[in-house]
């Protein structure tokens, strides 16, 4: 049976890091701050906008106090960053592929729903995707299993697979007691061997060929 397979947005489907930057810097130049590295807003982003303020404030002794207007600041301008993100090389071919052979396809990612919408549209990539649930779709978010449960849910029946980025991701699926195929390009924080992963790959390219040996590879 042809599996369903859901994916990850942010260091997965698309490299967010600029836009993300941008909104970070626009807000610590408001309150005076230093602005903060493509590698340092690549460190705050996996477990939802809220972790990304806490994280941006603590790296510039920002106080807890400021934790929930900088939140309302960065929604307010969340889904207008969506022009300097791209989607990694491959995967437009790549999701083209999966569909064509049958695959349905979900989104399960920490960002809120409404930004998530916003850069699928910019893109041209929200018709590949028939559910998407974003890091405020439901009371609790990734690593709880709940949301990729629901997307696999909506997705219909048969095998599924997740494709992520990050730790949280590998977490989620061990979680959801589903395989996980771990893109190793995104915003990992560490080695890919301490990741549970049923395989990973580095070029989107590859996926599809992948998704295709895996049922033979897993004995499934
Ligand atoms: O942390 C976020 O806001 C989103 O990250 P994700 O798309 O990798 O879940
Ligand atoms: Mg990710």
């Amino acid at each position: 049976m042809t599996a369903r397979i859901v994916f990850d947005l942010d260091g997965t489907l698309i490299d967010s890091v600029p836009d993300l930057q941008g909104i970070a810097n626009a807000l610590l130049r408001e309150q005076g701050c230093a602005p903060i590295t493509l590698a340092e807003a690549r460190g705050f982003i996996g477990n939802g906008v809220k972790v990304f303020v806490q994280k941006m404030r603590r790296a510039r002794d920002i106080p807890d106090s400021e934790q929930e207007p900088l939140h309302a600041a960065f929604m307010e301008r969340y889904r207008g960053a969506v022009t300097l993100t791209r989607p990694y090389p491959g995967v437009v071919d790549a999701l083209d592929a999966l569909v064509a052979r049958g695959h349905a396809l979900g989104i399960c990612t920490n960002k809120p729903l409404g930004p998530t919408h916003a850069v699928l549209d910019h893109l041209g990539l929200a018709r590949y995707f028939d559910c998407i649930y974003g890091g405020d779709s439901l009371p609790v978010h990734k690593p709880d299993p709940a949301p990729l449960k629901a997307a696999f849910a909506a997705l219909g029946g048969g095998p599924g697979l997740y494709v992520g980025d990050s730790e949280v991701d590998a977490d989620t699926a061990v979680n959801a007691d589903v395989p996980f195929l771990l893109f190793t390009e995104g915003y990992r924080k560490g080695p890919v061997a301490a990741m549970p992963h049923r395989l990973a790959f580095a070029e989107w390219t590859a996926l599809p060929g992948l998704v295709a040996d895996l049922p033979e590879r897993s004995g499934a």
